[in-house]
């Protein structure tokens, strides 16, 4: 099941910049293993903002929610879900 994320990533000034470096670097490793994984298809950065666009490969709705959730900078996150499915005139078998 495909499903395009958007996630926009919000740190409060307040936090120490080593908690948040060391909450990147977590986070960074983890979406690396996921894409290599193939869990994780696609990670955009959104020009100008601290936000990506996502393009994740999971099996469940619970699936993507556990991953979702475990992410380092899930609580300071707000994520928006699009579930995906085949458009009709696409020309692409379904591997992107
Ligand atoms: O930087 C981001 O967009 C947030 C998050 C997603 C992957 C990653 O390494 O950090």
């Amino acid at each position: 099941m495909l499903f395009h994320v958007r996630m926009n990533v919000n740190l409060p000034a307040s936090m120490p910049l080593e908690e948040a470096a060391t909450l990147k670097q977590t986070e960074k490793d983890l979406a690396q293993r996921l894409q290599r994984e193939g869990k994780w298809r696609h990670l955009w950065r959104i020009a100008g903002q601290y936000a990506n666009v996502s393009i994740f490969d999971v099996d469940s709705v619970d699936e993507l929610h556990t991953l979702l959730t475990s992410l380092p900078l899930f609580p300071y996150m707000h994520i928006d879900v699009m579930p995906l499915c085949r458009h009709p005139s696409s020309v692409r078998d379904g591997d992107f």
